[in-house]
């Protein structure tokens, strides 16, 4: 993605004071400023997870930074399991709603002493990812020819750094899940809670496994494999997407 944007500046996370830096290959750790269709963009290239350590608060951080910069849309993107069986490998999916299991355990960025000066105590999250940024990317994906393989569903966060076991799946899949990840929803979380609109989109690397026995077993590199596979046409929509956006 970040090839995409013109008149570019970058930092290195170790280099920006409370930012964390990245130790999951794939995720290089650097913020970068620059253009993109003509608008003024931040990007991470990389993200810090709960499960390297952090806290939600610390992975959430930059948000509140990107608040302060006069952010308004957040657009997360991440990799994700298809626990959905119609779903295949390389799918999109627009993201419209998602399950907090480790946030609902009380591991979210909003435990604590709230922050008034960026959002109340009590937050609405019935309708966390907006409405019409979803529609605006459904119907861009069809405009650019991915109706077929892009989706719209359910995000389901578990801390990891497992992949589930089978009856872990078959959990997600009768919670309403349609993809299970590791990330984003922390950053969401803050992001709503600021006031930040937030899209989603989660490229599908695997399908989760859900027969006992069968032998399939996940592992990191696939993963990124088929992100890198699944990025050419998730950086299309979301390119196409900044460009329509107000
Ligand atoms: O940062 P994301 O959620 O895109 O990365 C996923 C989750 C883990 O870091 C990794 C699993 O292989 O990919
Ligand atoms: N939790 C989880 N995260 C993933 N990230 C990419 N694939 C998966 C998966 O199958 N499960």
């Amino acid at each position: 993605m970040v090839k995409l944007l013109t008149d570019t500046d970058s930092f290195e996370f170790r280099d920006i004071p409370n930012f964390t830096t990245s130790t999951a290959p794939g995720h290089a750790g650097r913020l970068v400023f620059g253009s993109l269709q003509s608008k003024s963009v931040v990007l991470m290239q990389g993200r810090v997870h709960m499960y390297e350590g952090h806290s939600a608060k610390k992975v959430a951080f930059p948000v509140r930074v990107f608040k302060l910069l006069g952010v308004k849309t957040l657009i997360v993107t991440n990799a994700a399991g298809a626990i959905n069986r119609t779903y295949n490998v390389g799918d999109l999916m627009v993201i419209c709603d998602h399950i907090n299991l480790v946030g609902l355990a009380g591991l979210n960025p909003l435990v604590g002493v709230n922050d008034s000066r960026f959002g109340p105590r009590f937050l609405a999250m019935s309708s966390a990812y907006d409405k019409g940024l979803r529609s605006l990317g459904l119907k861009l994906a069809e405009e650019l020819g991915m109706k077929e393989f892009v989706r719209e569903g359910v995000y389901s966060f578990q801390c990891g750094p497992f992949f589930e076991t089978v009856a872990e799946s078959r959990l997600l899949n009768v919670l309403g899940a349609d993809v299970a990840g590791m990330s984003t929803v922390p950053e969401v979380l803050v992001a709503r809670h600021c006031g930040i609109r937030v899209f989603g989109v989660s490229v599908v690397t695997n399908r989760c496994v859900m027969e006992l026995d069968s032998g399939e077993e996940l592992s990191h590199e696939d993963v990124l494999t088929m992100g890198e596979k699944g990025s050419a046409d998730m950086q299309r929509l979301i390119s196409k997407f900044v460009d329509k956006i107000d």
